[in-house]
């Protein structure tokens, strides 16, 4: 069975061409134009530059192409999801689909395999999440991710499928854990990322990190997901990368910020609207997620970094 990628973004494209060393694989664009760009110039210019699409690897922009793989991956901003399977929702009835998108909708606050499951019940979800930037995985560097899935047994069949010479999975079925460690670094990438434009220093960072992870685990476990998953790739494996690189649009969205410097919006940044859905969430929960609420601030500009800082310093003290 081969395996198809809606969503020819950055990440999908790169999933698909590490995908294609593993056989045939199908990358779908919702443009007619950018996919016959793809086809002849073997590149994908807007979102990928400099990776050559492996010969196995064909692009459409036919959602039919995509319907004939069993196994679709789902590689398209966290909200804009729910409209991608609205939109193919005869196409896609029975597929197993894969969700790679990370983060929390605005409107219902709810994740990708929740939606995945409102919008095709018949459907079979899975998601796939960890530390990888595109730019990574296309050019063939290592990595490892997690493949979350509810079913055990096809959890195991599609870590057989879905790994790659160079990107090696790990299977769970804590799905809730799995989707909520991805969204929810985005967040803390942002807060550490306006810290060092603002100069507040890494030992900030390395503070605002830990206890964003606190953070991380306080609404995932209140929601039912296991520890370990949050201590996995999922979750510190991706907040790890995600708050430390340049190569995060989160973590420059956050720089950005401290910089006071404008930031380009037509650039995928996840954490900015999860860290709403989350800060809405949280509220409603009565869980205590002050890292999240003050990026909340940063990103309407209600706060500036120093008074973020000052607001988290000036807490009441307690047990760690
Ligand atoms: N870029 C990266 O390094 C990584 C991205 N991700 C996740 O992958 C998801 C996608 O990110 P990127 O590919 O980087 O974003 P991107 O901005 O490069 O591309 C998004 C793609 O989605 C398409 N799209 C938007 N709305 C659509 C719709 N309704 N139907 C079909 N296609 C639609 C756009 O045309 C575009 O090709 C995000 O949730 C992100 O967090 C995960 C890991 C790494
Ligand atoms: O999720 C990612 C790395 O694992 C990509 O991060 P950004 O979306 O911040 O670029």
């Amino acid at each position: 069975m081969s395996v198809a990628v809606l969503g020819s973004g950055a990440f999908g494209t790169a999933l698909a061409v590490s995908l294609a060393g593993n056989g045939p694989v199908t990358l779908w664009s919702r443009s007619a134009e950018q996919a016959g760009l793809m086809r002849s110039g073997r590149e994908n210019r807007l979102r990928l530059p400099g990776v050559r699409l492996p010969e196995p690897l064909h692009v459409t922009s036919d959602v039919a192409e995509v319907a004939n793989c069993a196994t679709v991956l789902l590689a398209v901003p966290m909200q804009k999801l729910r409209e991608a399977l609205t939109e193919h929702a005869e196409k896609l009835r029975r597929h197993v689909l894969v969700a790679c998108c990370k983060g929390i909708e605005l409107k219902s606050g709810m994740g990708p395999v929740a939606i995945i499951s409102q919008v095709l019940p018949d459907a079979r979800p899975a998601l796939l999440t960890g530390p990888s930037f595109a730019q990574d995985i296309a050019h063939g560097l290592p990595t490892a991710l997690t493949l979350a899935c509810p079913d055990a047994d096809l959890s195991a069949d599609l870590q057989a499928e879905l790994t790659t010479g160079n990107v090696r999975l790990y299977r769970t079925t804590d799905t809730v854990g799995a989707e909520l460690g991805g969204a929810l670094k985005n967040v803390i990438a942002i807060a550490c990322g306006a810290v060092i434009g603002a100069g507040l220093g890494d030992s900030a960072r390395a503070a605002l990190m830990t206890r964003g992870y606190a953070e991380m685990q306080r609404m995932a476990l209140a929601l039912g997901a296991r520890p370990e998953t949050l201590a996995g790739l999922s979750g510190f494996g991706d907040l790890a990368l995600t708050c430390t690189s340049d190569l995060s649009r989160n973590y420059r969205l956050g720089l950005s910020l401290g910089r006071g410097d404008a930031f380009d919006p037509s650039i995928t940044v996840e954490g900015a609207a999860t860290a709403r859905a989350v800060d809405a969430k949280a509220k409603e929960m009565r869980l205590d997620m002050p890292i999240t609420h003050c990026v909340t601030g940063l990103l309407d500009h209600s706060l500036t970094p120093n008074e973020a800082m000052a607001q988290l310093l000036a807490r009441p003290l307690k047990e760690e």
